[in-house]
């Protein structure tokens, strides 16, 4: 208790940000009061230094090291270019490094991406600032235009409005394999890591009062150029685009006025875009979650598809690495599984790819099914862990995807997910479909006539008590189910002594004799711990709906096994 409380007198005293340096001594005063409460806030805020997780810093919005705030920016831009500093040494190019800085609408991204530019410029290094609120591929992709050793985007995507966060990119002389440019793995995480923890003081800090470069339009519009002529020559295609409808949502994010730039561009012009979505906006008013995985995020966006009678819906998170896709399916607007359209533009991009050595690639989360479309075109497949830190680094990869939304159909433009990328490849696949008088759903089952159902979903666990994670993660451990879907375990593995050649990471991977699979691990961007359902069910002569009936009679039996074995 007494050095909970000295940690807390010496934060504040050492917090340049007057707000944050008010609510902890209020939250101190209380805890030293006897509030119960108080105390047990104060023990979280000091829990640790926000750790790297699946998708770099990410966290509440407050007070303390356990939280996103500019003390905490401060450390962590210091440490980040403490490590470049090292690391260019060490490779023989002592000198400045170059670093390219983005952020979103959330609270603060602006004056975080700001401290981390005079941090960085400070240390000698060359800090260019993308000009207002972008997307996150539009920091991946400028990282890799200006040959940059780093790249910072300030957000916090797809999370609640309390919460911001802090994705890191290395590239330039840094990283220079198929990795350069995408976000950071180990061991570079550790790295970055230990030069924040040595880091005493933020006083101790030099921060520049400018020297940065404000960076011009130009990256935008290049990134826009690229994209937009992603589906090759225009004339040919111009007329079946300008005829597709499409209702669109950055869902009160960053990515409105850049996915549309890019499909007009490629010549769709019939857009609508959810008004009451369309600027940013740091509370996301209008959604309790602004993750389209979430219930209820694109209702505002399908009720427009319903009215305009669109042939096409998709919605960006709030950074627009993510792209969701909803189209008819039985006559009602559906929200398509993240897997499906993975597997769609998986198979696209197969199909145009002659047969060799290049690479489909997904998380071992994701769907098998992608592994039967890369070996019936003739293609590598790989499966990386989690997060698309792993997925982007995939050597000769031409597309990789995961379950989370998340899609990099064009990895020499952008080594992470791309939600405006990958929209448009949608958006040219749903206009090529609809001048054939078909839909994306006779191609849902085009693909399951050629590899089987494959049908895939999550069950997830919220927690408000962090502690609740690991406890969940043992008791699981401890006693995994004997049967899934009435089928017996034939495979229960933990997943941190490695799995299927992959590094070590905290998960559980159940098998059944039925071929149906589950993998449970705890979520590293949201106190959740997630388990991925796939039952695959093969179809027999061209019964495609008795497959399909099948597979989501397992389903439904299976997530009842998965809701009671995770105690929901
Ligand atoms: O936040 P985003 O859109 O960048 O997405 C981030 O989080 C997702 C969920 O991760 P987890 O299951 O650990 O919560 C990851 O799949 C993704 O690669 C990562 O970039
Ligand atoms: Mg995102």
């Amino acid at each position: 208790m007494e050095e909970l409380l000295a940690k807390a007198e010496a934060w504040i005293e050492d917090d340049p940000d007057g707000v944050t340096r008010e609510e902890l001594a209020g939250v101190l005063e209380a805890a030293v009061g006897g509030s119960a409460d108080a105390l047990a806030d104060l023990e979280d805020r000091f829990r640790g230094f926000l750790e790297f997780g699946t998708a770099g810093l990410r966290g509440r919005i407050g007070a303390g090291p356990n939280r996103m705030n500019r003390a905490v920016v401060i450390r962590a831009a210091a440490g980040l270019a403490r490590f470049m500093t090292d690391a260019l040494a060490e490779l023989g190019a002592p000198g400045p490094g170059r670093v390219v800085i983005g952020y979103d609408a959330r609270h603060g991204s602006h004056d975080f991406a700001l401290d981390t530019a005079a941090v960085m410029t400070a240390a000698g290094h060359e800090a260019l600032l993308l000009p207002r609120t972008l997307p996150t591929p539009v920091l991946a992709f400028a990282t890799r235009l200006l040959d940059a050793d780093a790249g910072v985007m300030v957000t916090a995507s797809h999370n609640p409005p309390q919460d911001n966060g802090y994705k890191v990119y290395l590239g330039g002389r840094i990283v220079t394999d198929e990795g350069q440019g995408a976000q950071i793995v180990p061991p570079y995480d550790a790295e970055i890591a230990a030069r924040i923890a040595a880091i005493r003081s933020v006083e101790s800090v030099p921060r520049a009062a400018d020297g940065w470069q404000v960076l011009g339009e130009g990256v935008i519009d290049d990134y826009v150029a690229r994209v937009a002529t992603l589906g090759g020559d225009l004339a040919p295609v111009a007329a079946r685009r300008a005829a597709t409808r499409i209702v669109l949502t950055p869902l009160h994010g960053v990515g409105g006025e850049t996915i549309e730039r890019v499909l007009r561009s490629a010549g769709f012009t019939d857009l609508h875009t959810v008004v009451e979505q369309a600027e940013p906006d740091p509370d996301f008013p209008t959604v309790d979650f602004p993750n389209p995985e979430e219930k209820g995020a694109i209702d505002l966006a399908l009720a427009l598809a319903s009215s305009v009678e669109a042939d096409l819906v998709i919605a960006n998170d709030p950074d627009a690495d993510r792209c969701a896709v909803a189209t008819m399916v039985d006559g009602r607007w559906t929200m398509l599984h993240g897997d499906v359209v993975g597997s769609l533009l998986g198979e696209r991009v197969a199909s145009m790819t002659p047969a060799g050595s290049h690479v489909l690639a997904n998380s071992i989360v994701s769907s098998q099914q992608l592994g039967a479309i890369a070996s019936a075109h003739g293609l590598g497949h790989a499966n990386t862990l989690t997060g698309f830190k792993w997925i982007g680094r995939t050597p000769r990869m031409v597309f990789g995807y995961e379950e989370a939304l998340g899609y990099c159909v064009a990895p020499e433009l952008v080594r992470d997910k791309d939600g405006i990328s990958a929209a448009l490849l949608m958006a040219d696949f749903v206009s090529e479909l609809k001048e054939a008088g078909r839909s994306l759903s006779d191609a849902i089952d085009d693909l399951a006539r050629a590899y089987g159902v494959y049908l895939t979903s999550q069950v997830s666990a919220r927690y408000a008590d962090l502690a609740e994670i690991p406890a969940t993660m043992a008791r699981l451990m401890a006693s995994p189910p004997a049967t899934l879907a009435g089928s017996p375990v034939v495979a229960t593995d933990d997943m941190s002594q490695g799995f299927r050649g992959l590094p070590g990471t905290t998960g559980l991977h159940l098998a059944a004799e039925s071929g149906a699979r589950v993998i449970v691990r705890p979520s590293g961007t949201e106190p959740k711990v997630k388990a991925y359902l796939e039952v695959v069910v093969p179809v027999s002569g061209d019964d495609v709906a008795g497959a399909k009936a099948a597979a989501a009679e397992t389903m439904e039996a299976l997530r009842a096994d998965v809701t009671t074995a995770l105690g929901i």
